[in-house]
């Protein structure tokens, strides 16, 4: 099974853990990030004859900025964490973007919070900047933007984070890369008798109590919060490989289908995941009314709406916001996140792309409801 579904993972998100990059606290280890640098820049080459696009989420942070500031301790209050995660940054950013040029791959440092993916048009933006940069073959580096989070707002740990950016991309595979081989059915530093789990399915309660907290000072969620970020990842189809971030190769032998970590299997198929998503959490904010041309491509096709095929508009909702798209006979037809506001999509109807800069002063995407962001109601 851990074959298929590495091998077929078109898009994936890896995630390494602070223990990891920082080397326990000792400061960025060079040669591990230059390793994973190597291996995610062969995947988005293409060099074993499959060209994918990959999703970094990098802890270390913290631990680095820790060590830049002569800190032997981790700090209790907020905003001194805060600090040393803005100083620790820096270098992290810089790291990876040596690492991923020596190879000829570009990088992009995006920081996200909770609140960036809880609000829709950030989420919206958040999921186009993504798409756009892996679209140009550019591997996004992510972080927690410590900065401007507090407890309550905090993802907390970056294998949460790792989860989101996988529901938010719709990744086929999160990859979390620890100082373990994988799951055990105990923590192995505590535990001789604790035996590895090759495989299981996502969401299983019976994980749960096989993981404990993190097993270093430098880390800071354990295996339980991998095992609940594999429920996550499953949410959107993405199965999840936690695996031992210095295997030799690790990465090219996972999608070349070796059988190495814990493979959580994801229990829903992408396609049906957002539909089941799109059924379960969002709440109708208005509706655009489409002419025959634009009901049959959306319908029958399976295309994106653009509005050029809008002949009105319903409601008052904002970008990111769920619409309602209606045949010309009013009939419900899908529904899908809105890329325009009402007032604006008002604007846009029966116009042409290259129009919408002239009308409202800019540009975004040049559908109204892209068909990755909208499931049918009606079929064809
Ligand atoms: N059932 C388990 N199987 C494997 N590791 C476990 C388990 N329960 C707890 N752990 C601990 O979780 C640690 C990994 O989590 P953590 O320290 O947060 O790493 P990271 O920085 O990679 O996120 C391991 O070193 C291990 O001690
Ligand atoms: N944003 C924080 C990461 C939080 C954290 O400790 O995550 P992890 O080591 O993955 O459990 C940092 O960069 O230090």
């Amino acid at each position: 099974m851990v074959s298929s579904v590495l091998r077929d993972a078109r898009r994936i998100v890896v995630k390494v853990g602070s223990s990891l990059v920082t080397n326990e606290g000792r400061g960025l280890d060079e040669a591990a990030i230059g390793e994973w640098c190597r291996q995610l820049a062969a995947l988005v080459r293409g060099a074993d004859g499959t060209s994918r696009e990959v999703v970094m989420v990098s802890s270390g942070a913290i631990a680095e900025g820790m060590k830049r500031l002569g800190w032997s301790t981790r700090p209790s209050e907020v905003h001194e964490l805060q600090a040393a995660a803005a100083v620790g940054q820096m270098g992290l950013a810089q790291m990876y973007e040596t690492k991923l040029r020596e190879q000829g791959v570009g990088s992009a440092q995006v920081l996200l919070t909770h609140a960036d993916l809880a609000d829709r048009e950030r989420y919206l933006n958040a999921r186009s900047t993504l798409l756009t940069l892996l679209r140009l073959g550019v591997v996004p580096v992510i972080n927690e933007n410590d900065t401007v989070v507090n407890d309550e707002i905090k993802f907390g740990d970056n294998d949460t984070l790792g989860a989101l950016v996988a529901n938010l991309v719709e990744a086929d595979a999160l990859v979390i890369l620890t100082d373990q081989k994988g799951l055990y059915t105990a923590d192995p530093r505590r535990d001789p008798t604790a035996t590895f789990v090759h495989e299981a399915k996502a969401g299983d309660p019976t994980l749960e109590a096989m993981a404990g907290g993190a097993g270093s000072s430098i880390g800071k969620g354990g295996m339980i919060t991998k095992i609940l970020a594999a429920k996550r990842a499953a949410g959107s189809g993405a199965s999840t490989v936690i695996a031992w971030g210095r295997e030799h190769d690790v990465l090219l032998r996972l999608v070349a289908g070796d059988a190495i970590g814990t493979l959580l299997v994801a229990q829903t198929a992408k396609k049906q995941a957002r539909k089941q998503w799109m059924a379960d959490h969002l709440q109708l904010r208005g509706a655009v009314t489409v002419d025959a041309g634009a009901a049959a491509k959306v319908r029958d096709e399976g295309k994106s709406l653009l509005p050029i095929g809008m002949t009105g508009v319903e409601g008052d909702f904002a970008r990111g916001d769920v619409i309602a798209v209606r045949g010309p006979d009013g009939v419900e037809i899908a529904r899908g996140l809105a890329n325009y506001a009402s007032a604006e999509a008002r604007l846009l109807c029966r116009r042409a792309s290259g129009e919408f800069e002239r009308l409202l002063g800019y540009s975004a995407e040049p559908e109204m409801v892209h068909r990755d962001n909208m499931v049918l109601t009606q079929q064809a």
